[in-house]
């Protein structure tokens, strides 16, 4: 039997940098076509701001193994809508996650295929736990990045397409200087 060797990291707590691990940066234009308001992300499509990171720490893709991984979501808004991550289903749908809050506010938004939503706020010490089959998207609700760590199945996989395609069934939006969560009008089942 060959062992793998255990190990840890420091995640640096003020910027969510995890030393070593794989970076991806999402711009604006990775997010073509998520944001409800289309003349709002064309202006700010001139700057193409980072959006958010992620920094990466995966293992092959075989049942039993794990990945964790932190996020740092940068604030601001198009038009009222808060800058969020994609969102996905996993590819192997059943696979849960936890996520765990450690720097700024926010939250997350969680949909069944179905449509039924939910928003759980975040802030750090939050822990999240995302069931099976559950899609999910982080949304930075406040003035600075908001950090978290994920942690999920090393098979779990990314599942875009049905986010990219019909968004989630509610929005999060700011209404006279309030966080608000509302129906999405573009929704279709
Ligand atoms: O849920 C996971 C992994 O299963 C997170 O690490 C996200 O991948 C990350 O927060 C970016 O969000 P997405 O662009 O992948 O939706
Ligand atoms: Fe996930």
């Amino acid at each position: 039997m060959e062992y793998k060797k255990p190990m840890g990291v420091d995640i640096d707590l003020e910027t969510g940098v995890i030393p070593g691990a794989k970076k991806l940066v999402r711009r604006l234009s990775d997010l073509k076509g998520y944001f409800q308001d289309e003349e709002a992300y064309a202006e700010l499509l001139k700057e193409n701001p980072v959006v958010y990171e992620v920094y990466a720490v995966e293992q092959e893709a075989k049942d039993g193994d794990l990945n964790f991984a932190t996020t740092v979501l940068h604030p601001g808004k198009v038009g009222k809508e808060f800058f969020f991550t994609k969102g996905h289903y996993h590819s192997k749908a059943d696979r849960a996650e936890i996520y765990y809050g450690i720097k700024g506010r926010g939250g997350m938004l969680l949909q069944t295929p179905e449509g039924r939503a939910e928003w759980i706020e975040m802030r750090p010490g939050t822990v999240v736990y995302v069931p099976p089959y559950w899609a999910h998207r982080t949304v930075n609700t406040g003035d600075e990045p908001f950090v978290f760590l994920a942690v999920y199945p090393a098979d779990a996989g990314h599942d875009y397409g049905s986010i990219a395609e019909k968004g989630f069934s509610k929005l999060v939006v700011e209404e006279n200087g309030e966080v608000r969560v509302v129906d999405n009008p573009k929704w279709k089942e």
